[in-house]
């Protein structure tokens, strides 16, 4: 449904040139939901630029939908529902009347443009406001709204570029609720770029992680945890004696790594820590060694960034989150002193 090969985009500022994506390949099949990850300034929103044709490409190549990026921007156009950042509807617009809009510009006949509208606020339960002013709808609505605008010409797939940034946590559940069901509903392809982790662990299929402009990962989240990061362990010995023994033995432990034993306590990293555990701990017991506690930490899409990278991408998204916290008191504080 989405493929790219080797694209590129560099942008010539004051400073020099900025080279935003260096090369990138992707494959997205029919009907999957991916979410494309990074830190900030990692290339995300440039590649979903380009691939939504909004942003003309330096070199390489994309198919979205089965139509070539740079040489059918028309046939992409019309294969598409795009949700920027930024929202889509106007301020001083009737809810309704904004997707019926948006369905003539797609030249849908009025009656059409109509139907599918109703159709839509029904879907993302938004029906109590289809006669509310854009401008009076909360943040969660709004975003809800952005989506029915992308899907008025029912579009094979959806980019969502951060669609819950902002949001508060049930706003976010909400969203991902309907984006969820819609997918249900029609089958839809879904790309999506997301700060949250947690967002992406539980929602998308398929996890890509890009850094400094470049794919560094592409798979299921799990097998990403289990490949790039593994399972923590730590137990608690009764001796130190027994917990240097202990170490020995978890050596020859497969796909274990990073084995450290201070004092009593011994902690190494290893995939399937939880299943494998459980039978450690009895070998350990048949060699007359006491395991007085026992915890299995399992990895997150962070600690997958930290081993690819040494960095961390939860401080990259916490600063974004702390950015939007003070964006909202300082909207806050001016809404309470005006
Ligand atoms: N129009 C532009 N002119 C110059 N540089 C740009 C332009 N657009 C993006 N860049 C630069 O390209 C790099 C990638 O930016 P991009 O917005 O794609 O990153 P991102 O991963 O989407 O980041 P974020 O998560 O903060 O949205 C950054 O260094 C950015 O400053």
């Amino acid at each position: 449904m989405i493929q790219a090969t080797d694209l590129t985009r560099s942008f010539k500022t004051k400073a020099g040139l900025v080279e935003a994506v260096r090369g990138l390949s992707l494959q997205v099949e029919e009907g999957e939901l991916v979410a494309f990850l990074g830190p900030n300034g990692a290339g995300k929103s440039t590649s979903v630029r380009m691939l939504t044709t909004l942003l003309p490409i330096t070199s390489g190549s994309a198919t979205v939908g089965g139509f070539d990026v740079a040489r059918d921007p028309v046939g992409v156009r019309r294969t598409i529902g795009y949700v920027g950042q930024g929202t889509g509807s106007g301020p001083y617009h009737r809810v309704r009347d904004e997707l019926v809009t948006q369905g003539r510009a797609y030249r849908m006949g009025d009656a059409e443009a109509r139907r599918r509208a109703d159709e839509l606020l029904g879907v993302l339960e938004l029906e109590g406001l289809a006669d509310r002013n854009c401008a009076t709808l909360s943040g969660g609505q709004k975003r809800r709204l952005d989506i029915a605008l992308g899907l008025m010409h029912t579009p094979k797939i959806l980019f969502l570029d951060e669609p819950s940034t902002g949001l508060d946590p049930h706003s976010r559940a909400n969203l991902w609720e309907h984006v969820i069901k819609l997918r249900r509903q029609t089958g839809m392809t879904i790309f999506l770029t997301t700060h949250y982790l947690d967002e992406a662990d539980t929602m998308a299929e398929r996890v890509m992680i890009m850094d400094h402009g470049k794919m560094i990962a592409d798979d299921v989240p799990e097998k990403l945890k289990a490949d790039l990061a593994g399972d923590q362990v730590s137990l608690g010995l009764v001796s130190e004696s027994d917990a240097i023994t202990a170490a020995e033995s978890a050596m020859n432990l497969p796909t274990v790594r990073d084995v450290t034993q201070t004092d009593r306590r011994l902690t190494f990293t290893i995939q399937n820590g939880e299943t494998l555990m459980p039978e450690f701990i009895r070998q350990l017991h048949q060699k007359g060694l006491e395991v007085a506690t026992a915890n299995v930490v399992r990895p997150t899409l962070d600690d997958v960034f930290l081993s690819l990278t040494g960095r961390s991408l939860r401080e990259s998204s916490l600063a974004v989150q702390k950015t939007e916290q003070v964006a909202h008191i300082e909207r806050y504080t001016s809404e309470v002193s005006s």
